[in-house]
């Protein structure tokens, strides 16, 4: 099978000690998903993951993933400065290539809305076959931020081999050369 042309797999993953630990009910994961279903237009298959805070273990997650095939990975919390806060080292211990420009464009966005998206050291970065974007944790940055950045995620699949998605151009339209 021409392998673009396959059910695209996303993960959604939230890095949060207290929500693994079932001391708050995790909404970033589910805010993600539902941000992915209204979106996506072409079939996925979306799982979801709860993972406390930590390098070596969103490390250790972040890899498995990828291996288990993994087309986009969403990783949410860990972004901000304080010690516990590791989400973005454990990117960059998995990342063979970092994509900038999605952190520059999300932490602008995010901006508009809150002074305090300046803490936020989100990132994107490239594994094999596989995008990996990180968000914040609070869950009202998700839509936020996906918006600021998803048009560009098609494309990008595209360009490493992962599978194709197709959006709702009237929630986000997507950017695709002519002909690709
Ligand atoms: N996944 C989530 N689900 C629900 N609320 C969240 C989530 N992540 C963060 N929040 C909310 O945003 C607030 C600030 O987010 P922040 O990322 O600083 O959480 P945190 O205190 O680092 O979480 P934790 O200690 O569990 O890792 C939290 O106190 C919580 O109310
Ligand atoms: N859109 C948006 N971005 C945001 C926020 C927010 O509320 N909305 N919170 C900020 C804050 S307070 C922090 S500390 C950082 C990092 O959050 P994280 O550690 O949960 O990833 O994200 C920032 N980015």
């Amino acid at each position: 099978m021409d392998g673009q042309r396959r059910t695209a797999r996303i993960a959604i993953v939230t890095v949060s000690d207290r929500a693994a630990a079932g001391i708050y009910e995790d909404k970033g994961g589910p805010g993600a998903e539902a941000w992915l279903r209204e979106t996506v237009t072409s079939p996925v298959e979306i799982a979801r993951h709860i993972i406390p805070d930590g390098r070596e273990g969103v490390a250790a997650r972040l890899r498995e993933l990828v291996e288990d095939g993994t087309d986009l990975i969403l990783v949410t919390g860990g972004t901000g400065p304080a010690p516990r806060d590791q989400t973005p080292e454990a990117v960059m211990d998995v990342a063979e290539k970092e994509l900038p420009g999605f952190g520059e464009e999300m932490r602008r966005a995010s901006l508009a809305e809150v002074p305090t998206a300046i803490l936020s050291r989100q990132t994107a970065v490239i594994r094999d076959a596989t995008l990996i974007i990180t968000l914040p944790g609070k869950p009202a940055a998700i839509a936020t931020c996906l918006d600021a950045v998803f048009a560009a995620v098609p494309y990008c699949l595209d360009l490493i081999g992962a599978a194709r998605i197709e959006t709702d151009p009237n929630r986000i339209e997507a950017f695709r050369p002519k002909g690709a």
